[in-house]
């Protein structure tokens, strides 16, 4: 669009970054009849198309792949030396990258109605704005602008020009031998990837294990399968100084250990992109580190700016991230209230074993939380496959409704979609228990986890009483029947047995199955 209709319109919505969040803000709006401007300084798709979700699923699937085929002989299917060529390894990288481009473009974004500039924004007041120096006005905006990969402050590492989740996926070919610092979501899977690949990889944690937002146990299932697949995991390491350039060097860490590289990827943690936005200008508040202040809607400091994605500080992934654009878009245009609900938030670390996650943490829960963990080596699945290295694990509440959920092993994201249901739904285990699952899949284990909590219901003292009074209610009821018939009588018939017979009316329906009969929900 050229600079001077930017500058006569008055947008109502001005949407600054075209991401996941920007790119959904911007279509959900104008799908709502509004004028959209959506404008992007780099390329549109973001963080997750260019260098962060698609890029590392592709790396992932190749450093699977070649695992699988080493793997193999398990099976009895010999496949001889695996060989890895780099440079096709990275093109099949990009060309995933390439394949789902245009759904995030210029191009598809204008077909929704929206309209497009490449630039970079620059608040200047409430209701105004420039887009490289071009003005611009607004009856409202929302801000997406993502975040970037941190640096650690670390004596020489600028020397040794040290890759980042953004520069990795330029590189020609796979390093040698590749240091990792930061053991989390970033750290764990790159460092698989690469290790899967043939790089000789050391990953290097500052913290006392993987993946430290996750249930202990999973970090260390990720643990012992990177040091199977080769990776020299540290942990509770922190680097102090680096020596080298750019074609290699050595870590010196804080215990006095070193790892030596020929090519550094840092990965600890993301800083919100808020710096040269003019954020102050608008009356935008920024918190200690530097997200944007957003309330449960979305709304800034300046009512008239809404916030959406990796830039508010909300748990940085794509859902998240989609999920706001719509809800901030929707609020924007229509005056809703629709809220941010952070508690049902799933996520996946996508190593082999996989991780997923939702809701409470799995370990230490409250005193008023029952745990159920079913591990993968009872489920027929995982043992026909010979893949048997996870578990699932649930926390129910009080009235058993799930709380939170950690499955680690095979397509344990797919496995979680139902979790994350139930989690963001209040669901019981009964309504997991009463739905059919298929056999043998993955979901047994959360199935099983279900029931076995149900059966905990069965077997407490409501429940044992329930199971009595309808067991002797239907003796006695086959008691009656047999006189009826004339037919000789089985059990002695008791006392007990005919007064809860007495009871019950002649036309009451055949009790139905006790486990029905004992749901919470039952009578609804
Ligand atoms: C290695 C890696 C793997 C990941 N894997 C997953 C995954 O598997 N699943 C998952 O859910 N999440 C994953 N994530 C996280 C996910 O990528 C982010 O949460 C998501 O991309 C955030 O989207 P966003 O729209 O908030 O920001 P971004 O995608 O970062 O988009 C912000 C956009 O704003 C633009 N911009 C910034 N400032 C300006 C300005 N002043 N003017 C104009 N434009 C501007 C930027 O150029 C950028 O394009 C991963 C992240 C990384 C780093
Ligand atoms: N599969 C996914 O969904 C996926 C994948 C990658 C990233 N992401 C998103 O991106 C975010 C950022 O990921 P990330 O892994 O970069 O950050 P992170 O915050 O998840 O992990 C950073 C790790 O680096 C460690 N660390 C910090 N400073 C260090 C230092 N100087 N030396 C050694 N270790 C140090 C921290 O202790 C921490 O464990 C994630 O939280 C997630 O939201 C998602």
């Amino acid at each position: 669009m050229s600079s001077p209709e930017l500058a006569r319109r008055r947008w109502d919505l001005l949407v600054v970054g075209a991401g996941t969040a920007g790119l959904i803000g911007a279509q959900v709006a104008a799908s709502l009849g509004a004028r959209v401007l959506l404008v992007e300084r780099d390329r549109f798709g973001g963080d997750c198309l260019w260098t962060g979700c698609v890029p590392s699923k592709a790396l992932l699937s190749a450093a699977h792949a070649a695992a699988g085929a080493r793997d193999a002989a398990k099976y009895g299917v010999h496949v001889g030396d695996v060989q890895v060529d780099g440079p096709a390894v990275l093109a099949a990288v990009r060309q995933a990258i390439t394949t789902i481009a245009p759904v995030d473009s210029p191009e598809a974004v204008r077909a929704s109605g929206a309209e497009t500039a490449t630039g970079s924004v620059r608040f200047t007041g409430a209701t105004g704005a420039e887009v490289d120096g071009v003005p611009v006005r607004f009856l409202q905006a929302l801000v997406c602008t993502g975040s970037a990969p941190a640096l650690p402050e670390v004596a020489g590492l600028a020397d040794v020009e040290p890759l980042t989740t953004d520069s990795v996926w330029d590189l020609p070919d796979l390093p040698d031998r590749l240091a990792v610092l930061g053991g989390g979501t970033s750290g764990c899977e790159l460092a698989q990837a690469f290790a899967r690949l043939g790089v000789s990889v050391t990953l290097v944690e500052a913290g006392d294990r993987l993946l430290a937002g996750e249930d202990p146990k999973a970090s260390e299932a990720v643990t012992a399968a990177l040091r199977r697949d080769g990776v020299d995991v540290r942990t509770g390491s922190t680097p102090v100084r680096v020596t080298g350039d750019p074609t290699g060097g050595r870590l010196h860490l804080a215990d006095g250990g070193t790892a030596d590289f020929t090519r550094l990827l840092v990965a600890v943690g993301r800083t919100p992109r808020t710096g040269g936005l003019g954020l102050a200008a608008a009356g935008v508040a920024v918190d200690e580190r530097g997200s944007v202040v957003v309330d449960d809607a979305l709304r800034t400091t300046n009512p008239r700016i809404w916030a959406a994605g990796d830039v508010t500080g909300h748990p940085a992934y794509t859902h998240v991230a989609g999920v706001h654009g719509n809800h901030a878009a929707l609020n924007a245009v229509l005056g809703l209230r629709r809220r941010i609900d952070l508690a049902a938030v799933p996520r996946v670390t996508f190593t082999r074993p996989e991780v997923a996650t939702v809701g409470e943490p799995t370990a230490d829960p409250g005193p008023d939380r029952r745990v159920h963990t079913q591990p993968l080596r009872r489920a027929d699945r995982a043992i026909a496959e010979q893949a048997t290295d996870g578990f699932t694990r649930l926390v129910v509440d009080g009235r058993h409704r799930l709380r939170g959920a950690t499955v680690v092993g095979p397509r344990a994201g797919e496995a979680l979609a139902e979790l994350t249901l139930a989690v963001s739904r209040g669901l019981t285990t009964s309504h997991l228990t009463g739905a059919m699952h298929p056999y043998p899949t993955y979901a047994d284990p959360q199935w099983n986890a279900a029931i076995a909590d149900f059966r905990g219901r069965l077997t407490g003292r409501s429940g044992r009483v329930a199971l009595t009074a309808l067991r002797l209610a239907r003796r006695a009821r086959l008691a009656i029947d047999d006189r009826r018939t004339g037919r000789p009588t089985g059990a002695g018939s008791g006392r007990p047995q005919i007064a809860i017979a007495a009871s019950t009316s002649a036309s009451a329906p055949e009790p139905a199955d006790p486990l029905e009969l004992m749901r919470p929900d039952s009578s609804t």
